[in-house]
């Protein structure tokens, strides 16, 4: 009774705020959005009712939808009063365990502290060689997939999963998860949480969701794929950990790799803090689970972009070109990190812009635990003042693919266009919050921990394969659709074979 009170409470709050006809009262629009391909219905929707309006979950459960930059800085910085929802964060922890990703307050505060250092740029720095082999180990793989031939097709995505996969594991935990084989093979979890479990889209499966989505403590209680995936997901993880972290390997020689995260954790554990192996696993297997998808995503949705541009492919490889033949060797970590960096400004302008329009997070969710008043930039039509009142519990969504980041307001009329020189115009800096006015790394003390490494990854991947390969679209399979999927990330799938799942084929040719 209480909920469905809470419900009409919130549903009256918010009834006069703008937005799409309700698709079904029972199913609401959430189903539909879903399905639609990235770039599509969110974006039609913020062109009609503006930055700030409201959709609806399933029973008419409003979700105020929040693309104004400053109602959105307000929410994500302010952490004690705006929680991520109870639903996202029992799926967080029933996967992963109870790590940073499902904490809240001081709690987070806490298990951020202890993972910071291994995310500053002197540890980045230190594991930049890491990094560097395993785009090396893509290039000789890609070099072997073209044999004798003159070009070949390969699906980029699986490729660059395997690398970012990699990329965190082999650098934070000592290991390497493309070698695990097998259908309980770490590889194997990984791609079957990433991808969820095959879309039929059926009433019961709505319903579940619909309930769950009202009821988030009986996660713990139904049977679904995803749990018994995120499980053996953990045990395998596990017995990794206890190799480095209970045997005391962390010091041995490690065959070239890192394990930043192990060692962090285990000198806090040596001065005093409660720290256990199943925390470490934890955070690690949440660190492999937001770290490699995003990464490979902007990365593989970027390639596409160079596939269907050649002028901007050349103008890149060209930098490079120039930059190795006026000092003889390619850019090296210190070279690409360089910040204003003239000789390679253009790779810091595409990958700007990939961060804005290829951004592999949908939105960020939040909800008030208590009332509050949020300040608009925009003023919602009808409506007085620049402020909406929210009540507790109401769900939030900020909308960062197809919404801040696509905001004319903001980027100016070619918003839709992928331009990378619009980042070599003054004053984009100043546009709004977040690294070059993006919120693709979120805001406040929940941004991404990662960003750093991020960067580094895409510089390092990027122009390892620019440099030696030409990258065209696959005759056979040009058109790709981008979907938001189960766990959040979009990812590529082929126009008319959505069925064969995420794949990204591109033609490669050696330079
Ligand atoms: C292009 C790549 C990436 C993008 C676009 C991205 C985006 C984001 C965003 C938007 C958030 C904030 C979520 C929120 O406020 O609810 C976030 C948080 C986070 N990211 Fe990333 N991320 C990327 C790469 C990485 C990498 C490489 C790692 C680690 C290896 C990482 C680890 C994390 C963690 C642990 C959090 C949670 C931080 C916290 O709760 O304090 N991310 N990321």
């Amino acid at each position: 009774v209480l909920k469905l009170y809470q419900h009409v409470i919130r549903i009256h709050d918010l009834s006069d705020l703008p937005g799409p006809p309700v698709a079904s009262y029972i199913w609401g629009d959430i189903f539909n959005l879903k399905k639609a391909p990235a770039g599509t219905l969110w974006r039609e929707w913020t062109k009609k009712y503006g930055p700030t309006f409201i959709i609806h979950e399933g029973l008419m459960k409003p979700m105020l939808i929040l693309g104004d930059a400053k109602g959105a800085t307000h929410v994500l910085n302010n952490t004690s009063i705006y929680w991520k929802p109870e639903i996202d964060r029992s799926i967080l922890s029933l996967w992963f365990g109870e790590s940073m990703l499902s904490a809240e307050g001081q709690i987070h505060a806490e298990r951020r502290r202890r993972l910071n250092p291994a995310f500053n740029s002197q540890s980045i720095k230190q594991i930049a060689p890491i990094l560097f082999d395993l785009a090396f180990r893509l290039e000789a793989n890609w070099t072997d997939r073209l044999g004798s031939a003159k070009s070949v097709v390969v699906d980029v995505s699986g490729a660059l999963q395997g690398y970012a996969l990699d990329a965190v594991s082999m650098t934070m935990f000592a290991h390497c998860i493309s070698t695990s084989e097998g259908p309980n093979s770490v590889k194997e979890m990984f791609k079957n949480l990433s991808e969820g479990p095959p879309s039929e889209d059926t009433i019961v499966n709505r319903l579940a969701r619909v309930i769950v989505s009202m009821y988030p403590r009986l996660l713990a209680i139904l049977p679904s794929p995803m749990k018994t995936w995120a499980t053996t997901l953990r045990a395998e993880l596990g017995k990794i950990a206890t190799e480095v972290w209970d045997v005391g390997k962390l010091n041995e020689d490690v065959g070239g790799m890192d394990a930043r995260i192990l060692e962090v954790l285990s000198q806090q554990k040596k001065d005093g803090a409660k720290i256990s192996k199943d925390d470490a696993v934890a955070e690690i297997v949440g660190l492999l689970f937001v770290g490699s998808e995003t990464v490979a995503n902007v990365i593989g949705e970027f390639l596409h972009e160079l596939a269907h541009h050649p002028r901007i492919q050349q103008t890149l490889r060209q930098e490079f070109v120039d930059f190795e033949a006026q000092h003889g060797f390619p850019p090296s970590f210190n070279d690409l990190m360089a910040s204003g960096n003239e000789r390679l400004k253009y790779l810091d302008a595409v990958m700007m812009e990939s961060l804005r329009c290829k951004m592999p997070v949908m939105d960020v969710q939040r909800v008030p635990i208590v009332e509050d008043i949020i300040p608009l930039s925009t003023p919602i039509p009808g409506r007085n003042g620049n402020f909406l009142r929210v009540q507790p519990g109401q769900i939030i969504s900020i909308p960062l693919r197809d919404g801040i980041n696509f905001d004319p307001r903001i980027w100016g009329e070619d918003v839709e266009e992928f331009r990378p020189e619009r980042w070599l115009e003054p004053g984009t800096s100043e546009r709004g919050p977040g690294l070059g006015g993006l919120l693709t790394f979120g805001d406040g003390p929940k941004t991404c921990i990662g960003r750093g490494f991020a960067l580094a990854e895409f510089k390092i991947v990027v122009s390892t394969l620019v440099r030696n390969f030409y990258i065209y679209p696959s005759e056979d399979e040009p058109d790709i659709d981008f979907y938001h999927l189960g766990s959040n990330a979009v990812k590529p799938k082929v126009r008319g074979k959505e069925k064969e799942g995420v794949k990204l084929p591109l033609r490669i040719q050696r330079v």
